[in-house]
């Protein structure tokens, strides 16, 4: 579905090429969630936004179904970790109904839409009313939902429970998973955690220190029970990985 074919991409400060992505390659497959870990400063939130269309590769390509990702379109949806991403002028429901109407869907489809969402995400009793008046889980269900509702071909998520308590977080990411597998949806998500990257999704792709690679694909399908033992295994193995690039973070920058 979403291809990543040896992308370097950087930036230009001051009239000087940074690169942040070196040489970077992988693929997300329908219908699966994949993972983007790495050190801080390895180029996760550079690579999904080069998906969303925000920045472009200085080499190689970023494509969704062949099509690159050459700017922002109805077929990709991001939901960011920043709690302020609706507009606080709207309800809920029209916070999911307008993106839908501007991508031209009619307005009783749009609704019919929104409600259905609404409720898969447990919002329907908050569905009138507006953002201020929401938790920061609120906030952030409400914006998954918003972006599911577009019918997106790749759910590009960064660090969408960041700013979260630890309690919300672990609940926002078991009802994600529960979303992902009844819609089918795919996702390409950015995380700094090894536990939400086994738990949540079915690849992680491990980044190197920037300019960065890939140091592996880590299959963690079914992995949902941090008490077994191949849940564990592969936290192992995610930290052995991470602990082996040639320059470490800080200790404790990773959980
Ligand atoms: N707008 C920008 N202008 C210049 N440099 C940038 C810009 N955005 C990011 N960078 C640099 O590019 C590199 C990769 O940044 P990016 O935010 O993609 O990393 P990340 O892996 O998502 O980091 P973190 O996990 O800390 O969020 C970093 O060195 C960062 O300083």
């Amino acid at each position: 579905m979403l291809s990543v074919e040896h992308a370097q991409i950087g930036y230009v400060v001051d009239g000087v090429r940074h690169v942040a992505v070196g040489d970077v390659s992988f693929e997300v497959r329908r219908g699966e969630t994949t993972m983007l870990l790495g050190p801080s400063g390895c180029g996760k939130s550079t690579l999904l936004k080069t998906a969303a269309g925000f920045l472009h590769p200085w080499q190689g390509t970023v494509t969704v179904q062949g099509r690159p990702t050459s700017k922002p379109g109805p077929d990709r949806a991001v939901v960011f970790q920043e709690f302020d991403q609706l507009f606080p002028w709207r309800t809920v429901r029209d916070n999911l109904v307008y993106p839908q109407r501007v991508n031209g869907r009619d307005k009783a489809e749009a609704r019919r839409r929104a409600d259905e969402y609404l409720e898969l995400m447990h919002l329907v009793p908050a569905a009138d009313r507006y953002p201020h008046q929401l938790s920061g889980g609120m906030k952030q269900r409400v914006a998954i939902a918003r972006a599911l509702a577009l019918d997106p071909d790749v759910l590009l998520m960064d660090e969408p429970f960041g700013a979260l308590d630890a309690q919300t977080r672990s609940r926002l990411q078991r009802e994600l998973k529960d979303v992902a597998a009844r819609t089918g949806v795919t996702v390409l998500f950015v995380t700094h955690s090894i536990q939400e990257a086994v738990y949540v999704g079915d690849t992680v792709v491990v980044l190197s220190t920037p300019p960065s690679t890939v140091l592996d694909n880590v299959d963690v399908a079914g992995l949902d029970d941090p008490a077994d033992p191949a849940f564990t295994d592969a936290l192992t193995r995610l930290r052995a990985l991470l602990a082996h690039d040639d320059h470490e973070p800080a200790a404790g920058a990773f959980e």
